[in-house]
């Protein structure tokens, strides 16, 4: 995902106004990443003030403290949950070139086309890029467009211009604020606007008659800030904010179609339907109570409740303490992470038969976990409905979500999957009913058609040759990381793994420095395949182990 934002007030004046706003904005949207998070201002004399690094908003910014580090009317902030690259520190963004003007820029999305990008900053750009982040990418063939203008100073014209270059340039998904030192902030947005970007105005509380304006991925920023009459950026659209000026619009390049990615619309209107015609009459009236997943499932399960007439309870507890589990690196962690995350009221389990919602389910963790959980705590029979249809296919536009093999559906039936999981029976919300559900959700005339390529492996844009390939390379590079080389094979097992698989084969990573010395990799199988009871999950940890430092 990642979260960004863009604001410039029109008091030139004001301190550190602009960073505290930015800082409290981070707060709204830190759910759409947590691995990193910074913030870049300019104030009078043009100069950049920055401050990111690895972590969520209270560490990076010290509760705070850091705030008042960075003076200036303008500046642009960033939350990364990383699609490309590393987790280092120094891709943590917004990112930073001197040359030409001082660019600061923030981008939410993915590039497919890197390689190829990154020849060509290389080799005819002749620009140092220093890390493998592909916004860093970005960032240089727009400031790469801007030098070619050749002049001192540009105007918004050769901004928009150098934009339109930089569109045809990229391929992929991108929501952007960036700034341009001493001159104004920018947002702008790929031509099928698969990322979410919006902007608002409010009246400066300063300066009679004048606005200040700030750019969001999710409107909850703009609101909790004040910042009304917001509006989307549009697909392939560009909007400059002059220092003390007002907004210029552009649309850079043409809207190619108006696709946002469905995961950020409201899920779940028709499940309850499913759920009846995958269970019978008979099955629904079989449960007790429908229990949503808290929280990105309430609003569904509240939904499913209602169309069901069947009580709904919030039969788990959250822990508000606890972040985000399925973006957390590495399978041991967000296992563990579920089971803090998440507490059952045993009263609300105890002899009955309950239907769990949750929004999606990518590896499985989560609701593996739940579903055992509900059962400890006296469930007899346990229902896991989905408001996502089965994620089969990569995410490549900004949501690292895993690679195909990972994904519990990944060549598994509806059954497989109930078995994996544990669950009784499993709901999934169809593909078609998902994206009508939306669209009916959409205002009028608004979006009618969603990127939907993880469920069925159309995507909006061209895939260049290879990306997948590259991808999957990206991701072992990244899961050997802390472990050395990477030993891959398929490996035949019998016996427990039948459990587990519903095959008898499998494919197994083991982070080379993960093994005991000159041990035989299969030695790992009779810890990975003991038989599976209520206290011994070993089983299950088989692909842990392999991708533990995934
Ligand atoms: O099948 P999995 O790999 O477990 O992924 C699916 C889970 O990930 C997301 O939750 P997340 O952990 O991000 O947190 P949240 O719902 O509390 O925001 C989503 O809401 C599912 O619960
Ligand atoms: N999730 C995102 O939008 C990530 C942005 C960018 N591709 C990065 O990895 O930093
Ligand atoms: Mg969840």
């Amino acid at each position: 995902m990642c979260g960004v934002v863009g604001l410039l007030l029109a008091d030139t004046e004001s301190h550190t106004e602009a960073s505290h706003l930015l800082f409290e904005s981070l707060f709204y949207l830190q759910h759409r990443g947590q691995d990193a998070c910074g913030m870049a201002t300019s104030g009078a004399k043009g100069r950049v003030f920055q401050c990111k690094g690895n972590g969520m908003a209270s560490k990076v910014f010290q509760d705070g403290a850091r705030v008042n580090d960075l003076p200036g009317y303008m500046g642009i902030a960033h939350l990364r949950y990383p699609t490309a690259g590393t987790s280092s520190s120094a891709e943590s963004q917004p990112f930073y070139c001197n040359s030409p003007y001082g660019i600061c820029l923030a981008h939410n999305g993915n590039l497919i086309n890197a390689p190829e990008l990154r020849r060509y900053l290389d080799e005819e750009a002749h620009r140092h890029v220093n890390t493998d982040s592909d916004s860093e990418l970005m960032l240089n063939i727009f400031a790469n467009a801007l030098n070619d203008t050749g002049k001192v100073r540009v105007n918004v014209e050769d901004i928009f211009r150098s934009l339109t270059q930089m569109s045809q340039k990229c391929q992929g998904a991108w929501a952007v604020t960036a700034m341009i030192a001493g001159f104004g902030i920018l947002a702008f947005r790929d031509p099928h606007g698969i990322r979410p970007l919006l902007m608002g105005t409010r009246p400066s509380t300063t300066i009679e008659g004048a606005m200040d304006y700030m750019f969001a991925s999710e409107s909850i920023a703009l609101r909790q800030l004040g910042f009304k009459d917001y509006r989307d950026i549009l697909p392939g659209e560009a909007v400059f904010v002059r220092k003390g000026g007002k907004a210029e619009f552009k649309q850079v390049v043409e809207m190619k179609s108006y696709t946002p990615d469905i995961f950020e619309q409201n899920m779940g209107l028709k499940l309850a339907d499913k759920i009846r015609e995958t269970l019978g009459d008979e099955g629904v009236r079989g449960i007790d109570v429908i229990v949503p997943v808290p929280e990105t499932s309430n609003t569904s399960a509240a939904v499913v409740s209602e169309r069901l007439k069947i009580p709904l309870s919030n039969a788990f507890v959250k822990n508000r303490f606890v972040f985000r589990t399925f973006i957390l690196p590495g399978q041991k962690l967000r296992q563990k992470s579920v089971r803090r995350k998440l507490s059952a009221i045993e009263s609300e389990f105890k002899g009955r038969t309950v239907c769990l919602v949750d929004d999606s389910i990518v590896r499985g963790t989560t609701s593996r976990e739940i579903v055992s959980m509900a059962r400890e705590a006296g469930a007899v029979r346990v229902y896991f409905a989905s408001c996502a249809p089965p994620l089969v296919y990569p995410h490549i536009y900004g949501i690292d979500l895993a690679s195909p093999q990972e994904m519990i559906a990944h060549e598994k039936t509806r059954k497989d999957i109930a078995q994996l999981i544990g669950a009784d029976d499993l709901i999934y919300q169809d593909l078609d009913d998902l994206k009508q559900a939306c669209a009916e959700a959409a205002p009028k005339g608004g979006v009618k058609e969603f990127e939907v390529g993880v469920f069925c492996g159309k995507y909006q844009t061209a895939i260049p040759e290879g990306y997948f390939g590259h991808l999957d390379e990206i991701r072992g590079k990244k899961r050997s990381m802390n472990g050395g080389e990477v030993l891959k094979g398929a490996i035949k097992a019998s016996g427990p793994v039948n459990e587990v698989n519903g095959n008898n084969s499998f494919t197994l990573e083991i982070p080379v420095s993960a093994l005991p010395k000159n041990a035989d990799p299969t030695s790992l199988l009779s810890v990975s395949t003991a038989p599976r009871t209520p206290d011994n999950r070993e089983d299950i940890s088989i692909h842990n182990i392999a991708s533990e430092n995934n």
